[in-house]
């Protein structure tokens, strides 16, 4: 387990550039086996979950060329698809949640597609029920050993057809995706989930020679074609590490630029952040965040009640930052309520933030009401595990902003995500070491 040492309460100065998307690459990476022939991906980053699944992608048999830094091509010409029944398959498999995409793609492609239940964040009870339902409406055979946890399914030929998805699952609107681009006639997917993630993802397909509309809406037609070709595609920089270094500029006062941050595909996540205090200042393509020297104060409701920051499927606030915005309120100036709608288990790592001396008070597994410091009260150093991904990088702000020297365990959760966080914190001052 491996574990970070961090000397808190020093300000930070400088630009940081994130790197490219995490789950836009986990989607575009699976989207290669739609062809035979050659793919350029750019901006990929150097994380351990897109390093799994390059690794698993050589396994099954893709030509896989480092080309420089986050540029590499695949060629899934020649696979071997027996790896699929075989153990380490199903050790690889479950490494990683984004594992689960490259299901569609062999189905439509080969006919068939199976996976173990994949990992990813414990953050609540994660069904892939969507996955599979929209590729059965496709025609495909299911099948399911609860012993083995190994989801599979088959079709000689899949059909185009109306669906609409009980929910707007990010991977499992990828997936469906994935096979109807190759299916017989017309798929329309409604209710689809329509994160810049996917819409990159669609982007790419058509330029594969997919015939995808409606992109950027919850409503997908889809022209299925009998084969796709080769493309270039360069990833939208990370907005779960924007909204991370935005929260870590706040909680730490300090004056951060974050450079070439595709302003047009960030959606409501500088406005959220605005919503707490805090100035997000448009520079070009870059966010510039003033040090907050006085503190930031969080806005009421028009009718002076409390503020709610919640979740919701894209255009709505992403999930994946409620944990940064929680920490970042422990420091601000007022109250705010933070409604995990999508996952029952995301918030219990605010217990470590009240040990840390934050006040917080968790009203039930979804819901946690915070009450700023206002920077009266610094957080006390500690040692502490990092749950899941975005916990993790949470807790390191709040050891980033706390007096004195924080541990963090388990910091495999972080490498998940977040390339190289060490070094690059420490560019622009942060006092952190891996030990
Ligand atoms: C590899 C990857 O891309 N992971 C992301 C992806 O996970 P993933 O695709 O696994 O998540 P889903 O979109 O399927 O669903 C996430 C959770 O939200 C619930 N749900 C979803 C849609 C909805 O309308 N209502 C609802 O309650 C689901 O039951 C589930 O518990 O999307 C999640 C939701 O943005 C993000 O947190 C993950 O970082
Ligand atoms: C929950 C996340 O990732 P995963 O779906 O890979 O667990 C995340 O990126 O915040």
């Amino acid at each position: 387990m491996g574990t970070f040492k961090i000397e808190g309460g020093h300000q930070l100065k400088g630009s940081i550039q994130p790197q490219g998307a995490k789950n836009e690459a986990l989607q575009i990476l699976c989207a290669v086996l739609l062809t035979p022939e050659k793919v350029t991906i750019n901006n990929i980053p150097d994380i351990v979950d897109v390093n799994k699944l390059i690794s698993l992608l050589k396994k099954l048999g893709v030509k896989v060329e480092k080309i420089s830094k986050g540029k590499y091509t695949f060629q899934a010409d020649n696979l071997d698809l027996k790896y699929l029944e075989s153990d380490q398959f199903k050790i690889d498999g479950r490494g990683l949640r984004g594992s689960i995409m490259i299901v569609g793609p062999l189905l439509a492609r080969f006919g068939r597609g199976y996976i173990p239940k994949p990992g990813g964040d414990k953050i609540g009870r994660r069904r892939l029920d969507t996955h599979f339902e929209g590729l059965i409406k496709l025609g495909a055979k299911f099948g399911y050993s609860k012993e083995e946890q190994f989801y599979g399914v088959e079709a000689k030929k899949l059909k185009g057809t109306y669906m609409l998805l009980e929910e707007a699952s990010v991977t499992g609107t990828a997936n469906i995706v994935m096979a109807a681009v190759l299916a017989e006639g017309q798929t329309s997917i409604y209710n689809a989930a329509c994160e810049p993630y996917l819409q990159q993802l669609c982007k790419m397909l058509n330029r594969m020679g997919a015939k995808i509309s409606g992109v950027g809406s919850n409503l997908l037609v889809i022209d299925g074609v009998d084969n796709l070709g080769g493309t270039e595609h360069t990833m939208l920089p990370d907005m779960i590490e924007i909204g991370s270094w935005i929260g870590l500029a706040a909680m730490t006062k300090s004056e951060l630029t974050i450079k070439n941050v595709s302003w047009d595909d960030l959606g409501v996540i500088p406005n959220v952040f605005r919503k707490l205090g805090i100035t997000v200042e448009k520079q070009g393509d870059d966010i510039h965040i003033p040090a907050h020297t006085d503190g930031y104060e969080i806005q009421s409701f028009i009718d002076g009640s409390i503020l709610t920051i919640a979740d919701a499927p894209w255009p709505g606030f992403t999930p994946d930052l409620l944990s940064i915005i929680l920490v970042v309120a422990t420091q601000a100036r007022g109250s705010v309520l933070v409604h995990q709608k999508m996952f029952e288990s995301r918030l219990f790592f605010v217990d470590k933030l009240i040990d840390m001396g934050a006040k917080i008070i968790l009203c039930d597994p979804h819901r946690a009401t915070v009450i700023g410091h206002d920077f009266k009260s610094t957080l006390k150093a500690t040692t502490m595990t990092s749950p899941d991904i975005r916990a993790g990088v949470s807790l390191l702000i709040a050891a980033l902003s706390a007096k004195g020297t924080s541990t963090i365990q388990n910091i495999e959760q972080i490498d998940r995500g977040y390339e190289n966080i060490d070094e690059r914190l420490r560019a622009i001052g942060a006092k952190i070491e891996r030990v």
